[in-house]
């Protein structure tokens, strides 16, 4: 009697504390400015659309409520999101080292990731940045810049056939170059996604992309059990198996030859490219003796760059294309740095690490394109203490969005926003710049690793586009609509016609 008792005291000990708790919370909630929402559903009857629709709704919902002050909020279900767009309201959540654990909405990418770097937190976030922070050092990033140009020039081919004809959509091509590039430099494999995207690693990878972005939007995908229910279920299934399995082989593989100190070796001409380091050789490198992480620990980082590190460079890569496309005098001038760095004739050249860092003008160019087209368009933080922001108090407990395109769309900090002009980024025209104004790579201890990475990457790949052709957009940026999804995409495509153009 006295154990029931007691059970029952302190269920409703716990019920009393979780309302008092829950009722502070919704208090502070309701004085952010959003739209009125229903009782335990909240608005996902409004959010409840197609990923660009949600999109621009998020948008609409931001303009209406969080122009002035930066800040508003929406329910999904029973939890507040609060959306963040202005420097000022930012900065108090990624400017703190108390807001570092990701939101729940991560959580469907678990499965394939694991908690890598990415998805991860608390100390093992900690130890892993600590580790992988020297893979990314730049004489590391000097020996991918053969592959970035191999891959280029297969690229470029692959285009030719578009060359003096109608108009494509560039963002398959791009794509493809971009999986070729994360494959060898992760992983030392190639996968020849721009000789064969229907192979079987490679299709697993979108769909996974696909299926996760879905069951995030999709309230009733989100708890397990009803998901398990879905015919989504069984292809996510079939994915997690074949992407992790091979994985897991080329950890093998690698780990075995490394063992062997037989690196110098080819042991594979046809699929191992043995000569350069991979992100996954100094993993094994820095786990020799199997302490520091295992083989299960590195598959999840290998994985993490597999996601992060191929679709955000593949959308930043094409929309800055597009946007050269849509301004013609601005590619002029690209087109005319790069000739005084290669020198006219000199065609078939491949870019230094030198020549990469001379290229400032092409700098400018994907820097204005990620402000407008940020590859990562929301991010979302766990806020862990009541954080105040503005003249809002945001609970604990609440997910906080950073809306990027609405933050990078600030006309007092970007006057004329929608305008894509490049010297927004001279050095002159930063000064005095909110350091939380323009965030496509994140800020503070979260911001991305791969970023220099990633410009460069950028920069090797777009060189060699614009040193072979002219691209001329085949339709007009006003018409195209944008869908949110894990990264920027243009919902039809990024449609474009490219001429051969003199060599350089
Ligand atoms: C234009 C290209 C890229 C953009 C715009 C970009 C953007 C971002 C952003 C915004 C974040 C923070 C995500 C969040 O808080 O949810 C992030 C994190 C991350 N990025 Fe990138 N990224 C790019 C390329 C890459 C590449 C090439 C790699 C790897 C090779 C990479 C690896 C990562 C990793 C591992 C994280 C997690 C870092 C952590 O939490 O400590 N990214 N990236």
């Amino acid at each position: 009697m006295n154990i029931l008792l007691t059970a029952i005291l302190t269920v409703l000990g716990w019920l009393a504390m979780w309302y008092r708790s829950r009722r502070r919370m919704l208090k502070l909630i309701e004085k952010i400015p959003g739209p009125w929402a229903l009782p335990l559903l909240g608005n996902v009857i409004e959010l409840n659309v197609d990923h660009d629709e949600l999109f621009q709704r998020l948008m609409g919902m931001q303009l209406f409520w969080g122009r002035n002050e930066g800040i508003n909020k929406a329910w999904l279900g029973t939890t507040p999101y609060v959306f963040l767009s202005k420097a000022s309201t930012v900065e108090p959540i990624l400017g703190s080292s108390r807001h570092l654990a990701k939101s729940k909405d991560y959580r469907f990418l678990q499965p394939w990731l694991g908690t890598g770097l990415l998805t991860s937190s608390g100390k093992k976030w900690h130890s892993r940045r600590k580790i992988l922070t020297p893979t990314f050092h730049f004489k590391i990033l000097q020996d991918f810049v053969d592959i970035f140009s191999e891959q280029t020039e297969i690229l470029v081919e692959k285009m030719s056939k578009e060359a003096g004809k109608g108009s494509f959509n560039i963002f398959p091509y791009i794509t493809h170059c971009a999986l070729d590039i994360i494959c060898e430099t992760a992983m030392g494999r190639r996968v020849y996604a721009q000789d064969d995207s229907e192979s079987v690693y490679v299709k697993a990878v979108y769909e996974m992309g696909g299926i996760v972005q879905t069951r995030q939007a999709t309230l009733w995908y989100h708890p397990d059990w009803l998901f398990r229910l879905t015919s989504f279920y069984k292809k996510h299934q079939n994915n997690l198996k074949i992407l992790h399995k091979f994985s897991m082989k080329v950890i093998s593989e690698r780990r075995q030859v490394i063992e062997d100190r037989l690196a110098e070796i080819e042991y594979d001409k046809e699929q191992c490219v043995n000569k350069k380091l991979a992100f996954l050789d100094l993993l094994i490198e820095a786990s020799r003796g199997g302490t520091l992480l295992s083989d299960e620990d590195i598959r999840e980082e290998v994985d993490t760059f597999m996601f992060e590190g191929h679709d955000t460079t593949s959308s930043a890569m094409s929309w800055t294309l597009f946007l050269l496309g849509c301004h013609s005098e601005i590619q002029e001038k690209v087109v005319a740095e790069l000739e005084e760095i290669f020198g006219e004739g000199n065609s078939e050249r491949r870019p230094s690490m030198q020549d990469l860092h001379a290229m400032k003008y092409l700098e400018r160019c994907i820097k204005e394109a990620l402000r407008l087209y940020p590859s990562v368009p929301l991010l979302a933080r766990q806020v862990s203490v009541d954080t105040k922001i503005g003249k809002y108090v945001v609970p604990r407990g609440t997910t906080a969005i950073i809306a990027v395109p609405m933050l990078h769309r600030d006309s007092k900090v970007f006057p004329n926003p929608e305008c894509f002009d490049p010297d927004r980024f001279l050095p002159e025209n930063m000064i005095g710049r909110h350091p939380y104004a323009y965030l496509p790579f994140s800020a503070g201890p979260r911001n991305c690793i791969g970023q220099k990475y990633a410009i460069l990457e950028e920069k090797a790949v777009l060189s060699g586009v614009l040193r072979k052709y002219k691209i001329e957009a085949a339709c007009r940026r006003e018409d195209i609509i944008v869908s949110g999804e894990l990264v920027t995409r243009a919902k039809h495509g990024l449609v474009v016609k490219i001429t051969a153009r003199k060599k350089i």
